[in-house]
């Protein structure tokens, strides 16, 4: 390769202000995707006139787009075989129309995902990681429990007084509920319904009792039975969570050994030894099923 072109002060900082116009339309673009104003197929088009936003990284466009992420992103660029550093001016006519499908509005119905299994196996360790990556939408429950320290209205969960959780059971409000250590905890079915009809996976982190409830109710729903990797380590997980006094743990880990013999109800059991292996692993089930 030859030495780079000498470029006098003028230019070098032509090229720079042109550089920094180039990320800030391509940063303006991608916000707009991930506030869902433009589509996938709207930057496909933009790209034809705009050389900036030609210059994209498809890998971006896709984290950016709602309910994708980056795990997802990386698994349906590899699925297509698209190159990870691949901008859109580089997609082929095949690449194009593969991810217009992957995302068109008249897609077909996405994937409901049940996560179950026993007390401090690491649930909602894993629906935390897939809220906060994108890798599928994660419903947010209903309960009549306190909030703990950390947890927001809205986030974590919706926290209802017993009385307002009467009125959406009255409402036929939820798609399951079911008690649970002296509380009650209920999926909200409108914006699962919504989700799943927009073609977007969604993802359940229910208790066993709740998972039987979709099964009777979604028959084509993926339940999913979240193991440890021993019974040493739920223990020692319990432990360290810190969250329940000695008594109240003991409780948990009594229910525990109830729940863990509900796993071959289930369609899948994954081992939670780690929590990234564990997420690709539902991807794979979401993709076969
Ligand atoms: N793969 C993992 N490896 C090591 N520790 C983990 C893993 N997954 C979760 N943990 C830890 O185990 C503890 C219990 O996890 P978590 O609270 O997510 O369990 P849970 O199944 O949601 O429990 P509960 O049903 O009581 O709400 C936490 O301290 C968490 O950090
Ligand atoms: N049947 C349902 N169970 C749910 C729901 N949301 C959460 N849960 C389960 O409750 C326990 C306790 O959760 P915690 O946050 O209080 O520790 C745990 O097993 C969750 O999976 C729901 O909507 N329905």
């Amino acid at each position: 390769m030859g030495a780079p072109p000498q470029l006098t002060a003028d230019q070098r900082s032509a090229a720079l202000a042109k550089a920094k116009e180039s990320r800030q339309i391509r940063s303006a673009a991608k916000n707009r995707v991930k506030s869902g104003e433009l589509s996938l197929s709207d930057i496909f088009m933009l790209a034809e006139k705009d050389s900036f936003i030609a210059k994209m990284r498809v890998f971006d466009l896709l984290a950016a787009l709602n309910g994708v992420g980056k795990i997802r992103a990386t698994a349906i660029m590899e699925r297509l075989n698209i190159s990870p550093t691949r901008r859109i001016q580089g997609l082929g006519k095949h690449q194009i129309s593969a991810l217009r499908n992957e995302f068109s509005p008249a897609k077909s119905r996405g994937k409901l995902i049940v996560l179950s299994g026993p007390g401090g196996v690491g649930k909602s360790t894993i629906a935390a990681y897939i809220r906060e990556h994108g890798t599928f939408w994660v419903s947010v429950s209903s309960t009549t429990r306190q909030p703990r320290k950390s947890e927001k209205n809205g986030v974590e969960y919706f926290f209802l007084t017993e009385e307002e959780f009467d009125q959406e059971i009255a409402k036929n409000h939820f798609l399951e509920w079911a008690h649970f250590a002296g509380a009650r905890y209920g999926t909200p079915r409108e914006p699962v319904e919504q989700g799943l009809l927009a073609g977007r996976n969604v993802l359940l982190e229910i208790d066993i009792e709740g998972a039987k409830q979709v099964k009777t109710q979604a028959p084509e729903a993926i339940l999913v039975f979240l193991e440890p990797p021993s019974w040493e380590e739920l223990v020692s997980r319990l432990e360290r969570r810190a969250t329940d006094s000695p008594q109240r743990r003991a409780e948990r880990l009594q229910l525990a050994q109830e729940e863990l013999a509900a796993a071959s109800f289930f369609d899948h059991r994954l081992i939670n030894d780690q929590v990234e292996s564990v997420v690709q692993k539902l991807l794979s089930l979401a993709s076969a099923h």
